[in-house]
């Protein structure tokens, strides 16, 4: 299997996974950090890919989608953002949206508290 298969393999068969720097529970980058930290705290349930365990992942997932930074949120298949754009969808409820329309549970409680702490 081809780098490129196996990046569309692990989209498509979990309905939320992040590429990012590190692992869930130990993030090597604050941008990482960040999103695993919301999706955390949201009580959503996704796979974490680490990148830097694999040269080949970490060039593949920006050719996959043509996104040249990580970390990358994908949802039921579809890439979804960076940092900035995850932190910027959290407080404006459209990830909240995302997640509804997509079937993927998560706390709206815990969406809403983070916008709070960020009015
Ligand atoms: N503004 C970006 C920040 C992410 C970023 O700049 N990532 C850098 C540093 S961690 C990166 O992936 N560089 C390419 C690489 O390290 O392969 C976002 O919203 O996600």
């Amino acid at each position: 299997m081809s780098v490129q298969d196996t990046i569309r393999d692990t989209v498509t068969t979990n309905d939320v996974v992040l590429f990012m720097k590190g692992t869930k529970e130990m993030p090597q980058c604050g941008f990482s950090s960040r999103v695993a930290g919301v999706l955390t705290f949201m009580g959503v349930e996704y796979k974490d890919v680490n990148v830097l365990a694999d040269e080949q992942v970490r060039q593949g997932i920006k050719d996959f989608s043509d996104w040249p930074t990580i970390p990358q949120l994908y949802v039921k298949g579809e890439f979804v953002g960076g940092s900035d754009i995850v932190t910027e969808m959290t407080l404006s409820g459209e990830l909240d949206q995302l997640f509804e329309d997509k079937g993927v549970a998560y706390s709206k409680e815990a969406a809403d508290k983070i916008r709070e702490a960020n009015a």
